[in-house]
């Protein structure tokens, strides 16, 4: 009989760097955020070092550096700054993700076979830091085999178009984010996903067979305005939890 895996939560922490950056203040405090969360069962911390700094700054990542307790998950553009930025941390995982300045948000995934050389230099630089690389792509089966060919052992699906859809078009949507899992597990990856996902949309990717984490960050951040950080990571744990169940 075969048992759900655990999937594994990692924080994003981003949003927190937003409401202090909205007023150049000093709180709130990211770096208490990332304690906090870890205290409630967080896996690991994600931050996202954007190369407008919209939020998060290099100052929170050398601090979490030094304090964290489970593991940092560094989310950046592949270039050559934040590549020596990566060089200096060494943080255990680095998720390569595309970036637009103009964007609200993340948008889509990193076009990897289209940037084959560039994306394969850059994993091979990262993982001589000692940093475990994934791409953050979408559940498409070309990008995925260009991650394989590119020596990534990690890809991160994209569930913001997921997150945004609704009836049909969000159950078409799962069946490719579920379809990619299978694939990329067939080429060997570690599979983690995330992007958009919340209280009402979590249970059915965390219920795909074969993924490893999955990184959320809005939603958590901003339940925590009511609940408290704590509670808002205790609920979704058990929600993964409830999800996993059904594998
Ligand atoms: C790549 C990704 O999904 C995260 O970086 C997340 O989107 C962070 O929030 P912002 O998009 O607001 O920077
Ligand atoms: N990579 C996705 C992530 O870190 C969190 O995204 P979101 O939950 O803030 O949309």
């Amino acid at each position: 009989m075969s048992h759900p895996q655990r999937v594994l939560l990692g924080v994003n922490i981003d949003h927190v760097a937003t409401l202090r950056q909205a007023r150049g203040t000093r709180y709130p405090d990211p770096v208490q955020a990332a304690i906090d969360a870890e205290q409630a069962g967080a896996d690991g911390i994600t931050v996202h070092l954007r190369e407008d700094r919209r939020h998060i700054q290099e100052r929170d990542i050398r601090l979490l550096a030094e304090v964290l307790q489970t593991r940092m998950n560094l989310e950046m553009a592949i270039t050559d700054e934040m590549l020596a930025f990566a060089g200096e941390i060494r943080p255990a995982h680095v998720c390569l993700v595309p970036e637009r300045r103009e964007e609200l948000t993340t948008e889509g995934g990193l076009d990897v076979a289209g940037n084959l050389a560039r994306v394969q230099q850059a994993v091979e630089q990262l993982a001589g830091y000692g940093c475990e690389v994934s791409l953050f792509i979408d559940a498409d089966p070309r990008q995925i085999e260009a991650a394989r060919d590119a020596g990534a052992p990690v890809i991160e699906l994209h569930t913001g178009h997921y997150a945004d859809a609704s009836g049909a078009e969000q159950d078409r949507e799962l069946v490719r984010i579920r379809e990619g899992v299978a694939y990329a597990r067939k080429l060997g990856l570690v599979v983690n996903a995330g992007h958009g996902l919340h209280y009402h949309n979590v249970e059915p990717i965390a219920a795909i067979p074969g993924i490893n984490e999955l990184n959320i960050g809005h939603a958590i951040i901003a339940r925590a305005l009511f609940s408290g950080l704590a509670a808002a990571v205790t609920e979704m744990r058990s929600l993964i939890a409830t999800g996993e169940a059904c594998q």
